[in-house]
């Protein structure tokens, strides 16, 4: 669509710019904290609440406090949040076991979270990560990060995560099949109204360092993850996923990184008009955030002018870090 313009004088675009009223009029994108996820780190004990100290301002907390940031979100308008298990290192295996016990931190704390605030959504990761002595998204064998036998262990973590009520799933670790799986064992284990967020386009990133600092991965790791997460160089490729994963079975698909990744999203939107959502990853927080706290951006309008930027890219919604803080400025 090209608009037909009059030549200057008679096209004037400062006119439509001149008041805030005209320019709210013609506005194209929004921004509501109904557009956010939540990224919540979960540690154990009661109480307790540490500082992670590449991302300031974010915590882990232990359940109780889980909960009532559960319950402060959903006094803010934040529809959703998405945990993030803090394991203790004890309870890292080489087989991932942790990962689908009832029990684990994650389960417990989406228990809890549906009891006390119902109509929190919570989401969960599929991913076997924070229960790897290797660190890794999946099982490793010999040094190689095999595929099928981690879809199984996914497969078992994901049922394990939807028996605790998680109302979507969240499979970050990028192994082949994995959606298609998942989907499969949840409805024929009675869980068909599980919904799937794919995070379909996941690149190798070195933005994800604050994250592994935040649940304890960045120790464990041995190598990268270069041979399951995307080429940061790739663009058709994510397309030719996202059309995978809708085959599988994913209600909404992800982008991830957010920021340095605009162009993904806006192509997967326009390809597919699914619903797409962008992860503004921890070092895109802990950019901002430094930045901000030096005095070197303005954190509030730089917040939501980065925010927006996501919904303008054709994103549905965002996972931030941001969130309460960014919905209290909406608000304000
Ligand atoms: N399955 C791991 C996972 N799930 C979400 C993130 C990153 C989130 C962030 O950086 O904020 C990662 C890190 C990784 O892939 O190493």
């Amino acid at each position: 669509m090209r608009p037909i313009q009059a030549p200057f004088p008679a096209t004037r675009f400062r006119r439509l710019r001149r008041t805030p009223g005209l320019r709210a009029m013609v506005r194209q994108a929004s921004l509501s904290p109904a557009d956010f996820i939540w990224p919540l780190f979960v540690r154990d004990g009661k109480g307790e609440r540490d500082a992670v100290p590449s991302m300031p301002g974010v915590e882990r907390r232990s359940i109780d406090l889980i909960v009532e940031a559960a319950r402060e979100a959903h006094g803010l308008g934040i529809p959703a949040v998405c945990l993030f298990p803090y394991t203790d290192a004890a309870l890292k295996t080489e087989g991932c076991e942790e990962a689908w016990s009832d029990g684990n931190l994650s389960n417990t704390a989406t228990r809890a979270i549906k009891d006390a605030v119902p109509d929190m959504t919570v989401m969960t990761d599929v991913a076997l990560d924070p229960y790897n002595a290797n660190g890794h998204d999946g099982i490793v064998r010999d040094g190689i990060i095999v595929n099928d036998e981690s879809v199984e262990a996914l497969v078992k973590m994901a049922l394990a995560q939807a028996r605790a009520g998680a109302d979507i799933l969240g499979p970050s670790d990028m192994m082949d099949g994995r959606i298609g799986a998942i989907r499969d064992a949840l409805e024929t284990g009675g869980h068909g109204d599980v919904a799937i967020m794919s995070y379909t386009a996941k690149y190798a990133s070195a933005f994800y360092g604050p994250f592994r600092d935040a649940v304890g991965a960045s120790g464990a790791l041995k190598g990268d993850k270069k041979t399951y997460q995307m080429d940061p160089a790739n663009s058709d490729e994510a397309l030719r996923l996202v059309e995978r994963d809708l085959r599988e079975g994913a209600d909404m698909v992800m982008v991830k990184p957010g920021m340095p990744y605009l162009d993904i999203c806006r192509r997967v939107k326009d390809s597919f008009g699914v619903p797409t959502f962008a992860y503004q990853v921890s070092g895109e927080y802990a950019m901002l955030r430094g930045a901000f706290d030096h005095g070197w951006l303005d954190g509030e309008t730089a917040m939501l002018e980065a925010l927006l930027a996501f919904r303008r890219a054709g994103c549905d919604g965002i996972l931030t870090y941001f969130a309460p803080e960014a919905a209290r400025l909406l608000d304000a």
